[in-house]
């Protein structure tokens, strides 16, 4: 597929290779307050995020997606993607804004960062670097995201082992914290 269009006020993407929505229970020990997300998957069990995604997956191809996170909080820690490193560890990407307001959180090794996220702006997420997006806004945030066809996801360790920080909602702003289960 050679063209598309996306609609910018809704974050739709008009045609897609494959989609993944994920829901509370697809989040389980991803949080802090475990507690909260059992109650939350008990009273309805609530959209956390969806990705729509065209795909081509050779070595040199390009893939793109579109992920509408949506608002809310887990206990006091906002809704945020699953995060990963890409299979093979030296593909980059690029984040491009497009509505709505968040965080892309990016670690490799030690080295950890985050960089806001609106509409307009374009974050290059450099090869190594583990990354996940959080919703610090009330609203949808969405955001394009383009990477090589050959890179691959890799959940496992971010899993296991989640991102050194995490993001909480602090008297009504986000703030960044050390995240306790972190090693
Ligand atoms: O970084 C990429 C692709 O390499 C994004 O398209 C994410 O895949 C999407 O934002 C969902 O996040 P995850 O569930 O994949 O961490
Ligand atoms: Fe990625």
């Amino acid at each position: 597929m050679l063209s598309n269009y996306i609609d910018l006020e809704k974050g739709i993407l008009e045609n897609y290779t494959e989609n993944v929505i994920r829901r509370a229970s697809d989040m389980l020990n991803f949080y802090q307050d475990n507690e909260a997300l059992e109650k939350m998957i008990k009273n309805g069990n609530p959209t956390i995020y969806e990705v729509y995604a065209v795909t081509h997956e050779g070595g040199g191809e390009l893939s793109y997606a579109i992920t509408i996170l949506h608002p809310g909080k887990v206990g006091n820690e906002y809704f945020m993607t699953k995060g990963h490193y890409h299979e093979k560890r030296d593909r980059g990407e690029l984040y491009i804004g497009l509505k709505g307001n968040g965080l892309l959180l990016m670690q490799k090794g030690e080295e950890i960062r985050w960089i806001e996220m609106e509409r307009g702006k374009i974050v290059y997420v450099p090869p190594y670097f583990a990354h996940r997006s959080i919703n610090t806004g009330n609203g949808n945030f969405v955001f394009l995201a383009i990477y090589p066809g050959d890179a691959g996801h890799d959940y496992g360790s971010i899993a296991e082992k989640g991102f050194a920080k995490i993001v909480i909602e602090e008297n009504g702003n986000y703030a960044v914290k050390d995240n306790p289960r972190w090693k």
